[in-house]
């Protein structure tokens, strides 16, 4: 994807964008048409002409009435064109936001959720602006400036060209002004982007920063970066600053050429004092849209910065089923993992030529030292990642070759890092199965001892569990996750330190449901819990990145 592609997103507004534009368009011909307008009064009043066989108050209405036509298309163009901008940035941010689902986990893994976050809003937002209001401007601007240069070369074209001679001038100083902006526009935004990340990090995290006193040192650190952006903002205003008075003084210094030259050609009586007001109302004319092609350029270097940061991510292949072969039909679940290799970071494996089979219907406990490859060994499985050397097969289909939705379905995780989302639990528990019914979920909740708890809230399933499910503690979020995983009704079950934090008497109760209502299922249970080990069929120790098979204890 490329930076030109971008402008694909205004494919959907072209109606409303040419309307707008053509309202601008009309605004400019009204624009060039009153300074004719101010000549002809002048003439009218001066050499008490009639001109058009008008009298002067008919000049004076039809002057108004294009005052007033001009004030009505200015306020229909500005608000289309703002609409469109939001309807562009609505359609860019959503679109992000569908793109950034679909990336892998590595993409996750190596970045800060603030930047996302920046992106949808900041980036989107720049580059939306500059798609929609500053581009569309650019047809009615450069008609307004060869409009009233075409107008004041009727009248004399000396004149006409003092302007022309000025555009280059001015072009160059914008070129050389503008060229600093990008810089610095680029770390505005990317210290923008930190003090999302600083933020989200620390209100993920209030708990941790109550505990060791944090909080100093966090505003300090938010304080920092505040501080940066405001230099770096600081340098941009006076740039931006310098712009238009620069413009004005080049324009100004050409309509001073144009004072002098036109009283000139008065004395030599070439021109006539109508003239000489219709050129000067020209002469304004022409400024104005040269003051919007400076901020124009200046919108172009900050709108490139953001184009470059949304398109790094658009450029990210997402996790696609474009290319799977097949659905995966999981019936068995009997998972064979051959000469499997995996590493983070190529020089660091993580898992060596891993040759393992988990029958279908056997309970089987990963054991291993902390940071041993056990998360990594399920996270393959789900192909959260895939590996970089062997086949996982599951009822003997390469699951590198089938969808990724089917391979997911078939399988239910719950994960260390137990994730509820803000809502009721009755959510959390369908979150997976949206369409479930009510008796479903409750019967998913009582498998995993979830019921008893439930039902005593006040509120029962329809509890608020609060962001990230604050409102509960740690031991209920666990078990609304296993309800929720049990709720797909998978083949496969993964446990990540499922029971780490479990209370004994909700060991017995899981170890109590995986010999009795989940005997059927292949379940894979990493763990460092000996009492788990003791209702294994099967115990594999992770070490050096090699899985063997341990002795039952
Ligand atoms: N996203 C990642 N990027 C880079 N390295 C990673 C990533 N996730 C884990 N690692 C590294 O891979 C190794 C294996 O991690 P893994 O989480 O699989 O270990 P584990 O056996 O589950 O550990 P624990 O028992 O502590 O949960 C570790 O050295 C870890 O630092």
């Amino acid at each position: 994807m490329s930076f030109l592609s971008l402008f694909n997103l205004l494919r959907y507004h072209k109606t409303a964008l040419s309307l707008a534009v053509i309202l601008m368009i009309a605004e400019s011909v009204i624009s060039l048409a009153i300074p004719y307008f101010i000549g002809q009064f002048s003439t009218s009043i001066l050499d008490e002409q009639n001109v058009f066989g008008w009298s002067i108050t008919q000049i004076c209405l039809a002057w108004i009435v294009l005052i007033i036509l001009q004030a009505g298309l200015r306020f229909e163009s500005t608000f289309r064109t703002n609409i469109v901008g939001a309807e562009v940035l609505n359609d860019l941010s959503c679109r992000l936001y569908d793109h950034v689902q679909m990336l892998p986990m590595a993409y996750f893994s190596n970045r800060k959720k603030g930047e996302i976050l920046s992106l949808i809003s900041n980036d989107a937002n720049v580059l939306s602006y500059f798609l929609s209001g500053v581009l569309t401007g650019l047809v009615p601007a450069a008609l307004l400036v060869l409009g009233a240069i075409f107008m004041m070369a009727q009248i004399n074209l000396s004149i006409a060209l003092i302007i022309i001679v000025t555009v280059p001038v001015f072009l160059v100083a914008i070129k050389i002004v503008g060229r600093t902006i990008r810089p610095i526009s680029e770390q505005v935004i990317k210290h923008q982007a930190g003090a999302i990340a600083i933020a989200t990090e620390n209100f993920g995290s209030m708990q941790l920063v109550k505990a060791f006193n944090r909080q100093g040192i966090e505003s300090k650190k938010f304080r920092q970066n505040a501080n940066q952006v405001l230099n770096l903002r600081a340098r941009l205003l006076r740039i931006q600053a310098l712009i238009s008075p620069l413009i004005q003084m080049i324009i100004s210094i050409g309509i001073v050429f144009i004072v002098v030259v036109s009283a000139l050609h008065y004395q030599a009586g070439e021109l006539s004092i109508p003239d000489l007001i219709t050129l000067l109302m020209y002469g304004l004319v022409f400024a104005k849209p040269m003051s919007s092609f400076a901020g124009l350029y200046s919108q172009l270097q900050q709108a490139r910065g953001s184009s470059t940061r949304i398109l790094d991510v658009f450029n990210v292949s997402p996790e696609s089923d474009d290319k799977a072969r097949f659905d995966l039909k999981c019936q068995q679940g009997f998972i064979q993992f051959n000469d499997v290799s995996f590493a983070y970071k190529s020089a660091e494996p993580v898992l060596s030529n891993v040759n393992v089979t988990f029958e279908s219907g056997s309970t089987n406990v990963i054991i291993g030292q902390n940071g041993a490859g056990k998360t990594s060994l399920i996270h393959l499985l789900m192909r959260f990642m895939e590996p970089n050397s062997g086949t996982i097969l599951i009822d003997e289909q390469n699951i590198a070759d089938c969808s990724l939705v089917s391979l997911r379905k078939s399988i239910g995780l719950v994960s260390q890092d137990i994730a509820l989302c803000d809502g009721n639990i009755l959510d959390n528990i369908a979150y997976g199965l949206p369409q479930a019914s009510e008796a479903e979920i409750v019967e998913a909740a009582q498998l995993a001892g979830a019921d008893n708890f439930i039902s005593g809230l006040k509120e029962g399933y329809y509890t608020q569990v609060g962001e990230n499910g604050v409102l509960l503690s740690g031991g209920q979020r666990q078990r609304i996750s296993l309800a929720r995983a049990l709720l797909i009704n998978p083949q496969i079950l993964l446990f990540d330190e499922r029971t780490s934090f479990a209370d004994v008497a909700g060991k017995h109760e899981f170890t109590h449901l995986l010999a009795h209502s989940l005997k059927e299922k292949t379940i894979i249970i990493v763990t460092h819990d000996q009492q788990l080990c003791d209702v294994a069929d099967k115990i594999y120790k992770i070490e050096s990145g090699v899985l063997g098979t341990r002795a039952h204890a």
